[in-house]
């Protein structure tokens, strides 16, 4: 099994002495290609600091990340942007399409800047949105679509690139029950259809019934990991929740 990402004795520390969080605690984890992986935590655990060590977004204090075997903590800043459009994919909470770009062309954009032809977008672009589910808005600007709608079209944005690892920070949490199963039945086809290796942070158990294995994480430290084996969608998700209801003490809620 090929290695995707290699997450080696990481630490993000804000502040300065005297006043210092440790969001990043030394976490060490692999993810091989194809894997669905799940981050859960309670509030201030430190998840979106790690997804954002790994996005590129934020840099480590000290440790090593390695994508597809490059070590993107040494990658130099005008080289970051190339690296994040051709290796990665984004699904966020806020969905963050261009408001001013169709549906159609917030997922073309990416290939665009890569020069890819024309005629080979289109024919990406239809196939994915077939899947998806998203033929009949691709000519809709984000505000004529649905919350759901939109966080397909941006699920099909996040891979039309193909690219090596696509990271969602709680790509549900701004949508109703059933765009969300609607969402997560998109997330689990670019998965099992285009091998899409995905690293998806969430509150929600449901959510991360999804995923094949979750690390959890506490005060910055990985606490448990859970795998889902031969379980069932609703045996894991019941394995979660004991997991989430240790965590959260008398409210398993927290999370
Ligand atoms: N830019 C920053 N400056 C200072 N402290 C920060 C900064 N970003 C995050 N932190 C701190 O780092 C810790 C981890 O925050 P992080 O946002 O990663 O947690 P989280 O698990 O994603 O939380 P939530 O589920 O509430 O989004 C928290 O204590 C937070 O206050």
């Amino acid at each position: 099994m090929k290695n995707i990402l290699s997450v080696e004795h990481i630490e993000k520390y804000y502040g300065n002495k005297g006043n210092l969080t440790k969001a990043v605690d030394d976490i060490s984890f692999q993810v091989d290609e194809g894997e669905f992986v799940g981050v859960m935590g309670p509030s201030g655990s430190g998840k979106t600091t790690l997804l954002n060590c790994i996005s590129t977004i934020d840099t480590v204090t000290s440790g090593h990340i390695f994508i597809n075997g490059s070590d993107i903590t040494n990658i130099k800043k005008n080289n970051l942007s190339k690296f994040r459009r051709e290796e990665l994919g984004f699904i966020f909470q806020d969905f963050n399409l261009l408001d001013t770009l169709t549906a159609y062309e917030n997922i073309a954009i990416a290939l665009t800047i890569q020069k890819v032809k024309a005629s080979e977008i289109d024919r990406r672009i239809k196939e994915v949105a077939m899947k998806l589910d998203i033929m009949e808005v691709l000519q809709k600007y984000p505000y004529q679509m649905s919350g759901g709608q939109k966080q397909r079209v941006a699920s099909a944005r996040a891979l039309i690139t193909n690219p090596s690892l696509i990271l969602a920070d709680e790509p549900t949490g701004a949508l109703d029950s059933k765009s969300s199963r609607m969402l997560l039945d998109s997330m689990e086809k670019l998965n099992t259809e285009y091998n899409a290796t995905i690293m998806m942070v969430t509150h929600d158990a449901f959510t991360a019934s999804y995923a094949h294995r979750i690390l959890f994480i506490k005060d910055g430290k990985i606490f448990n990991e859970l795998i889902r084996g031969e379980d069932s969608r609703k045996e894991f998700f019941n394995r979660i929740m004991e997991v989430v209801t240790l965590l959260g003490g008398e409210n398993g809620n927290v999370l």
